[in-house]
């Protein structure tokens, strides 16, 4: 990486940073994915090779995996592991009672699972992740490529009939072929703009025959470590609200992030 940093990622830097503060020596710890997930990654790893640090990690996807071991941090499996003290991640989107839209990347089935699997999880966003009401970003839902067109048509007539489809429903690609996730699925995309009414359409949608999950965690996330472009990391807790507000003054000074920068 070269150049100055953007704000947007000095945001999820420092939300990263801040967030691995959460891991200690002898936990087994959930790692995300996406460029927030990256940063935290990066972090642990630091601190693994620099400060001693001695956790073990579980990826929820193969590209976590590679830079986690890239790192120097110790992976294992979640059957390995069967239980997480903690899981941090990224969100696409999260609300006022910590509600999540997740998937951007297309690894929300195993981000379920291992946040699932978890004491806490905690996320880490920059604050344009932050939503009074989730749907703008598009929900992404995991379905199995056999009959994806049929799944589609009966996701779309059901949500239009709930008036909860704004727009069709995509197909995510990647070039000219359709994307395939970990677990060599699809990923329809759903343009719903608002949703009223997160908790339900959850339940709805996975009931649907062919879809495999769908990217709202709703009742999961325990915390969120927010960044702002200029330092500033807040801490909100699912029980206690705003528990922490602080400026991370290490953002020109640290190792990593000048690191990255120059
Ligand atoms: O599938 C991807 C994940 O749910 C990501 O955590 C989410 O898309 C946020 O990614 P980013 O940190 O790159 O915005």
């Amino acid at each position: 990486m070269t150049g100055e940093l953007s704000p947007i990622d000095k945001a999820k830097y420092v939300a990263a940073k801040r967030a691995a503060d959460y891991v200690e020596d002898g936990m087994r710890v959930g790692l995300g994915t996406g460029s927030t997930a990256a940063w935290l990654v990066r972090c642990l790893g630091e601190q693994v090779r620099d400060g001693g640090l001695r956790f073990k990690g579980v990826p929820t996807s193969t590209r976590t995996a590679d830079l986690a071991r890239d790192v120097g941090i110790e992976v294992i499996s979640l059957d390995e592991a069967k239980w997480l003290d903690i899981t941090i991640d990224g969100a696409d989107e999260f609300d006022g009672d910590l509600n999540l839209i997740k998937g951007g990347g297309g690894a929300l089935l195993q981000e379920k699972i291992v946040a699932t699997a978890s004491d806490q999880m905690v996320v880490i966003a920059d604050i344009g992740k932050e939503v009074e009401h989730l749907g703008a970003f598009p929900l992404p839902i995991e379905v199995i490529p056999f009959g994806w067109q049929t799944t589609q048509a009966l996701v779309e007539e059901t949500l239009i009939s709930m008036d909860v489809l704004g727009r069709q429903s995509s197909l995510r690609m990647n070039g000219e072929q359709a994307f395939m996730t970990d677990e060599g699925n699809y990923i329809l995309d759903l343009h719903l703009q608002r949703i009223g009414n997160p908790r339900q359409l959850a339940l709805v949608i996975n009931q649907m025959p062919g879809v495999v999950e769908n990217g709202l965690f709703i009742d999961i996330c325990d915390a969120v470590v927010i960044g702002y472009g200029d330092g500033r990391v807040e801490i909100r807790d699912i029980n206690e609200g705003t528990v922490e507000q602080d400026r991370l003054d290490f953002l020109e000074t640290d190792n990593l992030f000048t690191d990255l920068a120059e």
